[in-house]
């Protein structure tokens, strides 16, 4: 039994007298704690160590009390295990040397075994969940299949994935058998996850937002409804797609047990087109924890009252920036925890 079960609640859309609180990206790359342990170990390793991702995962909540975490790790360890090869170059992001752009690529991406490609993701699981105590739930996550073929193909990041969207619209039945080989890694990653302790997990699809809404639906929706199906009856299940207001409709039919939203969609407008009956999450602007610590405070009250106090998860709408301070970072989570009706 978790001790502090509000997320979980909040998640089967039970009444709550506030809201429960945690923010994307919350581990891993703000806090100055985390900056001395990477300043020791490169990118993978900290993944790769238990010890390591275990601690980075609840140095978030020691500082300021979320009511879950998210285990410290990354959307891309899934084409690592695929045999696909990923450097984090530091100052610049992933960076995949050999990226999939011909039938050859494609035919040597492995659907690995997962235990043997990431049992070290299930120690830290195990490792997270002893150091939690059971007092609040950890999040397991993965990238959404298009959001991971965006990086196998383009081979970094970029603002518009451009050559990702070329490959799909070029050479769709490959963008199809590569979307497919993603979808069964990842649904066995995430049953692997859920069995190995995390309460609840969540698909980010980053760069859906990238794909017209009729694009949406043949690249991206299919394969998150896959994974959903696959899920949903062993742990709940958050969709987020940034930029993905337009699918808002597809995600609250899902099966999930809640959609995330980014700031560009107003609480009105996310309630509106999700049909008032699915819990939501999000969706403060990151940037706006630049603003003044009281300013935050009057802010995050205000978006509580607009989405209203059930059927919510208060988080930003994407992830945490690293220049944020850390005193507004509190605020945010501690304006949460003082809402009153
Ligand atoms: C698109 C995406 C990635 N990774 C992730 C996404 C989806 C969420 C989102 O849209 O923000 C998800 C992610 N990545 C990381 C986590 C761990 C948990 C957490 O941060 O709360 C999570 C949930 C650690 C990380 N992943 C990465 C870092 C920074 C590198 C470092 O610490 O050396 C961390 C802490 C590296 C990474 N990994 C990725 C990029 C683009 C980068 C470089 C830029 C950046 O800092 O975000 C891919």
């Amino acid at each position: 039994m978790i001790k502090n079960d509000l997320f979980l609640r909040a998640l089967k859309g039970e009444t709550v007298d506030r809201p429960p609180v945690w923010m994307m990206r919350q581990a891993g790359r703000y806090l100055p704690e985390f900056m001395e342990l990477r300043k020791k170990y490169d990118f993978f390793t900290r993944c790769q160590t238990p010890e390591l991702a275990s601690e980075i995962t609840v140095q978030p909540i020691r500082r300021y009390g979320m009511d879950a975490a998210i285990l410290f790790s990354d959307i891309l360890v899934i084409p690592q295990a695929m045999d696909i090869e990923v450097e984090m170059k530091p100052n610049f992001g992933p960076y995949l040397p050999n990226p999939i752009r011909t039938k050859e690529d494609l035919d040597k991406v492995i659907v690995p075994n997962i235990e043997d490609t990431l049992g070290y993701v299930m120690e830290a699981i195990t490792m997270t969940k002893e150091k939690l105590n059971d007092d609040i739930p950890l999040i397991g996550f993965a990238g959404s299949p298009w959001t991971i073929l965006c990086y196998c193909v383009e081979g970094q990041g970029s603002k518009s994935f451009d050559k990702a969207r070329g490959f799909c619209f070029t050479q769709p039945e490959l963008a199809h058998q590569l979307l497919q080989k993603i979808t069964d890694t990842t649904i066995a990653y995430l049953k692997a996850k859920v069995k190995a302790g995390v309460n609840a997990v969540q698909v980010f699809d980053s760069w859906g937002g990238m794909l017209s809404p009729t694009d949406y639906q043949e690249f991206s929706w299919p394969y998150i409804q896959q994974i959903v199906d696959a899920l949903k009856e062993e742990s709940p299940v958050i969709v987020f797609g940034k930029g993905c207001w337009f699918a808002l409709k597809e995600m609250a039919a899902s099966g999930a047990s809640a959609v995330g939203v980014d700031w560009t969609c107003s609480p009105q407008n996310a309630r509106y087109l999700t049909g008032g009956k699915i819990t939501l999450q999000g969706n403060f602007d990151p940037a706006r924890l630049l603003s003044p610590p009281d300013k935050i405070r009057n802010m995050v009250h205000q978006m509580i009252r607009e989405f209203g106090k059930d059927k919510y998860v208060v988080n930003l709408g994407h992830g945490i920036l690293p220049n944020i301070p850390l005193e507004n970072a509190k605020a945010f989570v501690d304006a949460v925890k003082e809402y009153q009706e």
